[in-house]
């Protein structure tokens, strides 16, 4: 009896095994969901094609969310496909690598808009698709994001503001879209070493911060990520909307 028994997922984001969106298809996959995967371009398919398979995904579809036509195209195929969705986990950001280090003072107008088109903006393209799929299924949302959104880190620059405008879409759109019964929802992970994590600046030494200074003293895993995420997911969270849920061994608490 696994807590997504009989519910559809599909899972923006992964990019290889390290991705918090593979432990999160894995975590699903093992309370019974039924998985589509997406991926962001030819370069990243090599890697998640043979991850999908290898959990058993019903469909792997390409989408650049910068693109609504591939939005809508992988919305038309999951729907004829399955006739609905009850899960969408939005896993997607990026910014340019010179704007993640250095001055936020050098933040250009085009890294700007790039950032925020991929990272934010992204998760509304999405769930305008999705919505006609998911209403009335009691359906959840999740995006992930990190405290750089609402707290200032060095290097991340352009990425925070990013996190903080997901953020607050996180709660517009769950306002927006809570009379039909779907749940928005984020986690705020703690440091992760990902693909992603590679092109911040002082990674290393905020991760390294996170285990002296953090209640738990040590940095998060992406498999405690996917266990609040299959919660999220889940009718345990029934009563949980608009909310960003920390796994960050609680390091957003100290001072
Ligand atoms: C200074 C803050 C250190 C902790 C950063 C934790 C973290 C790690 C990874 C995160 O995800 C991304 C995703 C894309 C991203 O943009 C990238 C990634 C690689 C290359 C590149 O050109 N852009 C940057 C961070 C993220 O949002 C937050």
């Amino acid at each position: 009896m696994g807590l997504l028994d009989g519910k559809k997922a599909v899972i923006f984001g992964i990019a290889n095994e390290k991705s918090i969106a593979w432990a999160i298809a894995q975590a699903f996959r093992r309370e019974g969901a039924e998985l589509a995967v997406t991926y962001a371009n030819e370069t990243v398919a090599k890697r998640v094609i043979p991850l999908a398979e290898s959990v058993g995904a019903s469909l792997v579809l390409p989408c650049d969310v910068r693109n609504d036509a591939e939005i809508k195209d992988v919305f038309d195929k999951i729907g004829r496909a399955w006739g609905g969705i009850d899960v969408l986990v939005h896993s997607i950001a990026f910014a340019g690598k010179e704007e993640l280090k250095g001055s936020f003072l050098n933040t250009t107008r085009e890294g700007f808009t790039l950032a925020l088109d991929i990272s934010a903006y992204s998760l509304i393209a999405l769930m305008k698709e999705a919505h006609p799929l998911m209403e009335g299924r009691e359906g959840s949302v999740l995006a992930l994001t990190y405290y750089g959104g609402q707290k200032v880190f060095p290097n991340y620059n352009v990425m925070g503001v990013a996190k903080a405008a997901l953020e607050m879409s996180v709660k517009y759109l769950a306002e927006a879209v809570g009379s039909d019964g779907i749940r928005v929802n984020a986690i705020s992970a703690g440091p992760l070493k990902t693909l992603a994590s590679s092109g911040v600046g002082g990674f290393n030494q905020i991760a390294g911060h996170v285990a002296e200074k953090a209640p738990l003293r040590r940095n998060i895993t992406q498999d405690e990520v996917a266990g609040a995420a299959v919660y999220l997911a889940s009718s345990l969270s029934s009563g949980v909307s608009g909310e960003i849920h920390f796994v960050d061994s609680g390091y957003n608490i100290i001072g």
